[in-house]
């Protein structure tokens, strides 16, 4: 029998709250499909997409290869608009935000594509996240690299500023996205499959990232292939399934071993394991249901 478990502490490495500021993200009635053939739209990816955001705090997105967690996000975002419904940040439509106000509010990471920005040292690469606070011709001055040193540091990678991001490891260039959305000073962080491809000591850096981050007032929205993840950062969870509405609620309510056994079709077993730290939860998928045999992954 295969089995693929995983297991993360609780603690958390909380420092002092410094903002207050919430922000609401909401989406209603969300629907998305691509274009189809001549034109005309294909087969609805998402339907259904409900949820109400309070940051501060962690909403988790968790669903199996295909179910449309990305183009969520990005339909979320306005990024590519809804075919169906909307989404707001604080009562107000996405549509009607104007570009650099969104911006400055939210930061999104998407996944970590290597070499995006080869000839780039790490500091110059945060930097660029200023780019919503600066002029459109204007040069970053020195509250931009200020705001980019903190990012940096904040994210544990100070040490690394001038290297290049060819020469640093995939979870140091990961936290170099996080701090460059970072450095934009956003209320809202939106990270789409942050821990993806790290190792477990890289994954444990991000996610007490995420932690820091979060105590200090950020809402933060992490999609997410790791259960154990979600049940150690999220006060919200949002489970996509394939083909069927999202299924909105508190983590502890919405994840249990029927809805993650049924969500991913592998049989699905959730315990807690005692540390000197705390209570770790821990997921195991011990075996396949025979369900979503036809997946075409
Ligand atoms: N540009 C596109 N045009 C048409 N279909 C697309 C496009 N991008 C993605 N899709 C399809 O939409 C579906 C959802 O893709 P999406 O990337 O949002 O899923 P996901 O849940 O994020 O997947 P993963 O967990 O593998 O990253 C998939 O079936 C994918 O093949």
């Amino acid at each position: 029998m295969s089995m693929t478990t995983q297991t993360t502490a609780t603690t958390t490495t909380a420092t002092a709250t410094t903002k207050t500021t919430t922000m609401v993200l909401e989406v209603k009635g969300g629907g998305y499909a691509y274009p189809g053939r001549n034109g005309r739209p294909g087969t609805p990816i998402l339907t259904d997409v409900n949820f109400r955001f309070e940051g501060p705090g962690v909403l988790t997105i968790l669903g199996p290869n295909g179910a449309g967690k990305t183009t969520l996000l990005r339909a979320m975002l306005g990024l590519m608009p809804w075919t169906k419904g909307a989404s707001f940040l604080d009562g107000k439509d996405v549509r009607d935000w104007a570009q650099r106000d969104f911006w400055r509010r939210v930061g999104y990471v998407p996944q970590a594509r290597a070499n995006a920005f080869a000839p780039l040292t790490l500091a110059q690469l945060v930097v660029l996240g200023r780019s919503a606070r600066m002029g459109s011709l204007a040069m970053p001055g020195d509250d931009d690299w200020a705001a980019a040193d903190q990012a940096m540091r904040e994210t544990g990678i100070a040490h690394l500023a001038e290297r290049r991001t060819t020469e640093v490891s995939g979870g140091q260039l990961q936290l170099a996205y996080i701090a460059r959305a970072l450095a934009a000073d956003p209320e809202c962080l939106i990270l789409d499959e942050p821990e993806s491809n790290l190792d477990f000591r890289n994954q444990t850096l991000v996610l007490e990232v995420i932690e820091r981050l979060t105590a200090k007032g950020l809402g933060v929205v992490i999609n997410t292939h790791f259960p154990a993840h979600a049940l150690r950062l999220a006060d919200r969870t949002l489970l996509v399934p394939r083909g069927k509405p999202p299924v909105f609620g508190a983590t502890r309510d919405v994840m249990t071993e029927e809805s993650l056994t049924e969500l991913f079709g592998v049989q699905v077993r959730m315990r807690e394991v005692e540390l000197p730290e705390g209570r770790a939860p821990y997921v195991a998928a011990v075996g396949r249901t025979g369900l979503g045999e036809d997946r075409e992954d």
